[in-house]
């Protein structure tokens, strides 16, 4: 990092970025911007948007992944995993999960212009009112769900289905550029798995999104427009008349390496962020850019902790064993990670492949799903692969997690309040072996079912192995560190289990195997729920326990600089010209879908800065 009076986001601006890839040779002047936004992702382009709406506000947003805007592939709502480990995704990996038999999980985040909300699997989730609430009682004041569900509705673009006549309308946004739809078709498997659900007691939902009542089974919204494309919050928020807007400037295949400070700064003042310095590859020419007004964080959960800790802002003593000068001790960089766990993949074998979605794995129909998907913006393929799904208390005495009033496994009660979740039952209508990736061959057709853990106990960390963003930073989200963790997930797979053995959906499915052996990838589908124990399902879940892909908290906010990392203003304590907006500043984890949430909180920040501006006038 260049000194203040030499560097030249001191004044001396370069030239730093268009959109595309930045010109070789000598930087041309550029002016400086009064925000620079870090992270074209899910929070990013809601906020280059919304704060780039005054022409007298400069605005440059920076994105390492590239611009896929007519991209097909991110459109298709239905095979969002075909972008896992493509050069749309940071192919991210966590270290040996020491509770996970030392298994290294895949950790996929969008690397692309529209982030994560670009390559997610399209569950638009407000998630539990009572979430918001648990949000300011832990500090987080002006975040509870009155102060959020404004910016919901603002951000949203509704199209009503005469499928879903029990959705009112007037609980959604009208107005808003993020488009919102109920896929046109599901899988009819999905329809049976619903009944049974009902049949063991739970309620059906008609719309998860209005705010009342959490618990039970419901029918999933997604992020698609109205002619079955995925919706991302670069293709809603950064349309044509946004990118054409001369006070914005947009670009992509930049990586931001580092914050600049001001070394001027007056004995017992804190460190002000002048700019920002970046690359577009580990070995190419360093450029950088001043700043007026606010540097904005919103590189995700991952990168924002990262790029703190690299910039001298985060916990001293790993900053230094790094060599790395301190610029503010922040012990909490990078620490109280949560992520959602999952059991992983527990598919059951189905009687009739038409009952299921696993057709698309022939060339033909595929070929003809795909041309329906294109022309008429229908099918499978415009669908989701959870369009359905269920929110339950592992403490609930109502469901049957274990006969014969066995009390089972202990578990903690973390859920926000008694009407919140803290238990996803999720399903897809195809057969799903391991993490995903190997294939089930032609003619091997299920309905997979997974069990997540929505409010764990377990924290994790994000560290850094250098003062570079170019080496990839350590996730360690240590899954299943606590006892209570991995009895909610056995309930879960009881759950699911007794769900299975329910009609109507039970009679559509192969539910004895004459196997018993715990390794097959059909157990413990084919097994008796009643013969299993606890110890097998957690042997199981051992092996085959996968992240639920929803990390948050690394930068969280609160009031104090000891435990939290942003105000409830989103600044970071102790810094002037910096704030966190993204999945990194939820005080804690949400019991449900976080997109939606990092979408409103974009919003609210982008009125937050506004009116920060507007007072300093
Ligand atoms: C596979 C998957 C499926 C999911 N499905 C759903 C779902 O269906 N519904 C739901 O509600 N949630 C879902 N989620 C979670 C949700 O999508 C994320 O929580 C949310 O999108 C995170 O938003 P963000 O703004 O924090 O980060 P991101 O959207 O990941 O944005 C961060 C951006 O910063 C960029 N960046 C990082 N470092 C730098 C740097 N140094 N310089 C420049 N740019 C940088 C990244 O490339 C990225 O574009 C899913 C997540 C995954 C991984």
């Amino acid at each position: 990092m260049g000194s203040a009076a030499s560097h030249p986001a001191a004044g001396n601006e370069r030239f730093f970025a268009v959109p595309g890839p930045l010109p070789p040779g000598e930087p041309k002047p550029w002016p400086r911007h009064d925000y620079i936004i870090v992270g074209g992702g899910t929070a990013g382009c809601v906020l280059a948007s919304r704060l780039s709406e005054d022409p007298n506000t400069t605005v440059l947003l920076i994105e390492a992944g590239k611009n896929f805007q007519g991209d097909v592939p991110t459109k298709i709502p239905f095979t969002f995993a075909n972008l896992f480990r493509t050069e749309r995704d940071w192919d991210s990996y966590t270290v040996p999960q020491r509770y996970l038999d030392n298994r290294e999980t895949y950790w996929p985040r969008g690397k692309i212009l529209g982030g994560t909300s670009a390559t997610n699997a399209s569950i638009y989730h407000r998630c539990c009112p009572e979430d918001f609430n648990e949000w300011v009682s832990l500090g987080a004041e002006g975040w509870s769900y009155a102060d959020l569900n404004p910016y919901f509705l603002k951000a949203e673009k509704f199209h009503q289905s005469s499928k879903h006549p029990g959705v009112n309308p007037a609980n959604h946004g009208a107005y808003g550029p993020w488009q919102t739809s109920y896929p046109s078709e599901t899988a009819p498997i999905n329809g049976y798995v619903i009944e049974a659900c009902r049949e063991l007691g739970m309620r059906n939902i008609e719309d998860i999104n209005a705010g009342r009542g959490h618990l039970g089974v419901t029918q999933l919204l997604g992020t698609i427009d109205s002619n079955g494309r995925k919706s991302s919050t670069a293709t809603a928020y950064l349309s044509d008349e946004v990118l054409k807007r001369p006070n914005l400037t947009v670009g992509t295949e930049v990586m931001i390496e580092r914050l600049v400070f001001s070394d001027v700064t007056p004995p017992g003042q804190p460190p002000k962020v002048i700019g920002v310095e970046m690359r577009t590859s580990r070995n190419a020419q360093l450029y950088c850019t001043g700043v007026n007004r606010e540097v904005i964080l919103c590189a995700g959960a991952v990168a924002t902790p990262q790029l703190l800790m690299v910039s001298g802002v985060g916990p001293a003593q790993e900053l230094q064993r790094l060599n790395i000068p301190v610029v503010q001790d922040l012990p909490s960089v990078g620490r109280n990670v949560i992520d959602h766990v999952s059991s992983g993949p527990i598919p059951f074998r189905v009687k009739s492949g038409s009952l299921t979605y696993d057709f698309l794995r022939g060339t033909v129909s595929s070929t003809f799903e795909m041309l329906k998907w294109r022309f008429f913006g229908t099918g499978p393929y415009a669908s989701l692969d959870y369009s359905s799904t269920a929110f339950v208390r592992s403490t609930d005495n109502a469901l049957p997690y274990y006969a014969n009033s066995i009390t089972g496994a202990p578990v903690n009660d973390h859920s926000s309040g008694p009407g919140a979740p803290d238990l996803e039952i999720r399903w897809v209508p195809q057969a799903v072996f391991g993490d995903g990736f190997p294939k089930p061959t032609t003619g091997t057709e299920g309905v997979t079912f997974a069990a997540v853990a929505l409010k764990p106990e377990s924290r994790g960390r994000i560290m850094i192995k250098s003062n570079s963003v170019w080496d990839a930073p350590i996730i360690d989200p240590n899954y299943l560190s606590t006892e209570s963790d991995m009895n909610v997930l056995v309930r879960g797979i009881r759950l699911l289990l007794r769900l299975a053995h329910t009609d109507p959906v039970a009679s559509k499915l192969h539910l004895k195997g004459n196997s018993i052996n715990t390794s097959s990838p059909w157990w413990p589908g084919v097994g008796d729920p009643n013969l299993i124990t606890d110890r097998e399902i957690k042997e199981m879940l051992r092996r085959t326990a996968l992240p639920a892909w929803h990390p948050v908290s690394s930068a969280r906010m609160g009031q104090s600089p000891q435990d939290s990392v942003v105000d409830p203003s989103l600044r970071v304590h102790g810094i002037v010209g910096l704030r966190c907006v993204d999945a990194s500043v939820f005080p804690t984890q949400v019991s449900g879908h976080p997109c939606a949430v990092v979408v409103a909180v974009a919003e609210r920040a982008a009125d937050l800065i506004k009116a920060s501006a507007a007072s300093r006038l």
